[in-house]
């Protein structure tokens, strides 16, 4: 599992730590290992020219001492001083002693830099980056230089992954102690470049502010049946999805939930026969949900249109419900907080705007605010789509974010496939937030491995599923 903590908890266990080291040691570290990187990524460090960004915190001595690492081993480094006043003095100092400089030319030191290290502001950071600092940042965005991040870009907020105005794009960020969300939450994530966290002994408490499972942690999820299974016993999963205006959302629901690990896949609505010429293993119904046969998780919602009487009827069953598409805005907020079996939604930024009364653009400028927002007001799991998926229960950290999402899933119908890939897994008995996020895990997976770096439709995503698993599995 790979966690994150915000400002607060990294700030208690930094200080936690500094009371029982040397003065200056934990910034040590921090620098030892960002010089170190910087190193490997410059291959050879005698003669590289680099320049610092320096703001005036300690992400700036960082930056600083991690410089006179370099300077010490034969690079050229040049400092440009954001606040020359309230420089990191220790940090100053060192970089002068190794032989690095003050830049008096910070235009001509940044175009002709191989690597530029970003010690504006780092989790001490509030807003976006002051015109001098996105100036400079501007400069080395266009000179080539490879841009380090120390910590983090600056200019993004650490705990939320918002970005409220000018900030550095890093081909790579250095972060110590911890990851902070919003190194992993969009839109600050897409400005991180390649994350590489240095160990400087924080002790961390068991529950992160947020989570990413891993292959291991997916694989301890998957259902494998035994040799007492039977269809009935790995769940019956029923799909209430599609109309006649759009079948084709319930053939992709069932092509979804027939690879999520349920013995058997439910079909009730008027896309039966368009299900059963694609897939004839499914059982479908006619009626309505609650005259169709037990099941142990409804997906309801994709497709649908506007029967509303169908959703009602889902949602008054007593298992697990997975409310999507259609079904988002059929479902009344009353009914679902009552519910005392689980439910999941799973909007994408555009339906989550709506539930919420804002626009699309609030919801993907706060993903992580606005997938507890909803949880909170629905009493519902949440697995709120997009650049970065996040899911969240209510009342409850971590939040879940998936890290294997892919600008190829943004394709028609690819949602219907991991509804019912999540009704799925619910049906075989994960939790909500368990059954969301492998969902979420292996729908990115399968539809990486089915594009390989060409576009894909939603059929290709179900069929890559299976492949996603086989790796998940496989480690
Ligand atoms: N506390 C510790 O023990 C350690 C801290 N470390 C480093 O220290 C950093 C935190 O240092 P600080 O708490 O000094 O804070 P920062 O260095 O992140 O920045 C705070 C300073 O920046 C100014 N500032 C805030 N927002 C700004 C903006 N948008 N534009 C320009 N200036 C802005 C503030 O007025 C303040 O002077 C970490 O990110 C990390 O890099 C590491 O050395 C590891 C150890
Ligand atoms: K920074």
């Amino acid at each position: 599992m790979r966690t994150a903590f915000g400002v607060e908890t990294v700030r208690a266990a930094e200080r936690e730590l500094m009371a029982r080291l040397p003065e200056g040691a934990l910034m040590q570290r921090a620098a030892a290992g960002l010089a170190a990187a910087c190193a490997e990524l410059l291959g050879k460090v005698y003669g590289s020219r680099v320049v610092l960004l320096v703001g005036s915190g300690d992400n700036g001595g960082d930056a600083l001492y991690a410089g006179a690492r370099l300077a010490r081993r034969g690079a050229g480094v040049a400092v440009v001083l954001l606040a020359p006043e309230r420089t990191h003095a220790g940090g100053l100092r060192a970089l002068r002693a190794a032989g690095g400089r003050v830049s008096a030319a910070p235009e001509r030191d940044i175009a002709g830099a191989r690597l530029v290290l970003d010690g504006i502001v780092g989790i001490g950071g509030r807003g976006g980056l002051r015109p001098e600092a996105a100036r400079l940042a501007g400069l080395a965005a266009a000179s080539g230089a490879f841009v380090v991040a120390v910590d983090l870009p600056s200019g993004v907020e650490a705990d939320t992954g918002e970005v409220r105005g000018p900030a550095v794009r890093a081909d790579a960020t250095v972060t110590f102690g911890a990851y902070k969300p919003g190194l992993l939450v969009d839109p600050a994530q897409e400005r991180t470049g390649a994350v590489r966290l240095i160990d400087i002994g924080l002790d961390l408490p068991a529950t992160a502010d947020l989570e990413a499972l891993q292959y291991a942690d997916v694989a301890a999820l998957l259902p494998v049946p035994g040799a007492g299974s039977d269809k009935y016993r790995r769940g019956v999963v029923g799909i209430a999805a599609g109309s006649a205006r759009y079948p084709g959302a319930a053939v992709l629901a069932v092509a979804g939930a027939l690879r999520g690990g349920a013995g058997a896949v439910r079909y009730v609505g008027p896309a039966a026969d368009a299900v059963i010429d694609r897939y004839p293993e499914t059982l479908v119904h006619a009626g309505p949900p609650s005259k169709a046969g037990r099941v142990q998780a409804w997906v309801v919602g994709p497709g649908l249109g506007d029967d509303a009487e169908r959703v009602r009827d889902v949602l008054a069953a007593d298992v697990p419900v997975l409310v999507d598409a259609d079904g988002l805005r059929l479902a009344d907020r009353a009914t679902v907080r009552a519910r005392t079996a689980p439910t999941l939604l799973t909007p994408h930024a555009g339906e989550a705007a709506a539930l919420l009364g804002v626009d699309r653009a609030e919801v993907e400028a706060a993903r992580l605010a606005s997938v507890r927002r909803l949880a909170e007001a629905y009493g519902a799991t949440v697995l709120l789509k997009g650049s970065t998926t996040l899911v969240a229960a209510p009342g409850g950290r971590p939040v879940r974010v998936n890290p294997t999402g892919t600008s190829w899933l943004a394709t028609a119908g690819s949602g219907d496939v991991l509804s019912g890939l999540a009704g799925s897994l619910l049906a075989a008995g994960l939790s909500p937030v368990d059954a969301a996020s492998a969902a979420a895990f292996l729908h990115g997976l399968a539809a990486r491995l089915a594009a390989r770096g060409a576009p894909v439709g939603a059929q290709d995503v179900a069929e890559g599923v299976r492949g996603a698993w086989r790796e998940v599995v496989a480690g």
